[in-house]
């Protein structure tokens, strides 16, 4: 439990409702989900962020909550629209590519990390106009090529994808870098992190520790692209399971001579891992081939070969000729009403000052995709502007 904010509780019970902006805050609103009334406002206390704080109606108590995900940065006002699970948020007067974000408070990433942690947990999501294509999870046994293959993509497409930068207690390789191959890390660190739930998944593999930290995916969200994942068997199950939707590839080696020679070729690891290597895979390609967990399978023959066919299962292959249009993005008028009928949010421009927005925007939340930890996707729109002429023009996906 922390300290009250600034609000008193009357001013939730009198004056606050869903999706109203609060009289005595630039940039605050508040939503009642359940039990709970969230206060979601920003830099109340020195920072630039909008923070969070729940009033729990039955205790009648403040709740500070654990807050997961890349916090929005504060703007000149906020709307709050209560959908089942999560709270929308619109920020006014920020870019258009910063306007929607979604605080979750019951969706099943939070439900874990409450368990898991103990404590009242929300997490922020920020939302993605249409189908934004998803992460990648590459996996597949050591040596097979997962990282050549990697490298090559980035190297082809480097404003396309970013990687995320795993955590291992293992030792760094000769040319590797810490932040940039790995986030070299000590053991009791490491634990600490993920008793903490700072990370999506983890698993012992040959001996060592790895995993992939929230921020290590949101990071590459955060920068606009689409993230890669290069995880063991045992990682791609747990990202399956959670609420990070990917498309999984697991890359197998024509035989296990070649796997073998590829290792030793590679002379980055002694004998004895070598050997616990090749024992780990035979285990791993089984896994692979068999789980379900994984969506397309890649053999990795000529390397060439096999680029080309990661770039078609990718749909890069045509990319070059057709690069495919998005679905635009939402300029979300600063004074504006909101309201809610189903599954559609109604943004209503209040002043006639902005030339450029439209009167009336129509936010479809029916086919929300993803969430925390990473964007929600699946957001459609429809923009309405009328002229002085008493056209009506219309835009936007339906
Ligand atoms: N198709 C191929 N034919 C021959 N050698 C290859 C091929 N693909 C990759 N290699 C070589 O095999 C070695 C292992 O590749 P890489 O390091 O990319 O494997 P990895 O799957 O990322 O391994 P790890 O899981 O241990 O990180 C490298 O030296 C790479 O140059
Ligand atoms: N479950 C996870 N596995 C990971 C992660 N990062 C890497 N890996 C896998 O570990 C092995 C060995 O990697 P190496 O760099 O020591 O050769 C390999 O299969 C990787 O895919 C992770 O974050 N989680």
């Amino acid at each position: 439990m922390g300290k009250a904010p600034a609000l008193l509780v009357d001013d939730l019970q009198d004056g606050a409702q869903n999706g109203l902006e609060l009289k005595n805050g630039t940039c605050k609103a508040t939503a009642t989900v359940g039990d709970k009334t969230y206060v979601i406002g920003g830099a109340d206390d020195g920072t630039l962020s909008i923070e969070v704080q729940i009033f729990d109606r039955n205790l009648g108590e403040w709740v500070r909550p654990t807050v997961r995900g890349t916090k929005p940065v504060s703007c000149k006002g906020l709307s709050a629209v209560p959908l089942e699970d999560k709270i929308l948020i619109l920020k006014k007067g920020s870019k258009p590519d910063d306007q929607i974000w979604f605080l979750e408070v019951d969706t099943q990433y939070v439900r874990q990390q409450q368990e898991s942690l103990g404590t009242e947990v929300v997490a922020w999501s920020k939302g993605v106009v249409g189908n934004a294509e998803k992460p990648v999870v590459i996996s597949g046994p050591s040596g097979v090529s997962k990282g050549t293959l990697i490298s090559m993509l980035m190297k082809e497409f480097p404003s396309m994808f970013g990687f995320s930068v795993s955590h291992t207690t293992r030792a760094p390789r000769d040319m590797e870098k810490d932040g940039v191959h790995y986030h070299f890390t000590e053991k009791s660190i490491m634990e600490k992190e993920i008793k903490e739930g700072k990370f999506l998944e983890f698993a012992s593999v040959h001996g060592n520790l790895y995993g992939t930290s929230v921020d290590a995916v949101e990071l590459v969200a955060d920068a606009g692209k689409r993230c890669i994942l290069d995880i063991d068997v045992q990682g791609a199950r747990s990202v399956r399971a959670s609420s990070l939707e990917a498309i999984f590839i697991f890359v197998c080696p024509p035989s296990m001579e070649e796997l073998e020679k590829r290792l030793r070729d590679r002379g980055t690891e002694t004998e004895e891992q070598i050997l616990k290597r090749l024992r780990n895979a035979a285990a791993e390609i089984d896994q692979g081939k068999s789980s379900h967990i994984f969506d397309f399978i890649l053999y990795n023959d000529k390397l060439v070969e096999s680029y080309d066919r990661l770039k078609k299962l990718l749909g890069l292959d045509d990319f070059v000729t057709t690069p495919k249009s998005g679905p635009g993005e939402i300029d979300l008028p600063i004074d504006h009403s909101v309201s809610k009928i189903d599954n559609k949010i109604i943004i209503n421009r209040i002043s006639s000052g902005e030339k450029e927005s439209k009167n009336l925007i129509i936010l479809d939340v029916s086919s929300l995709k993803g969430g925390a930890p990473g964007r929600t996707r699946g957001l459609n729109f429809q923009a309405i502007g009328s002229f002085s002429n008493g056209l009506t023009e219309i835009e936007g996906l339906s």
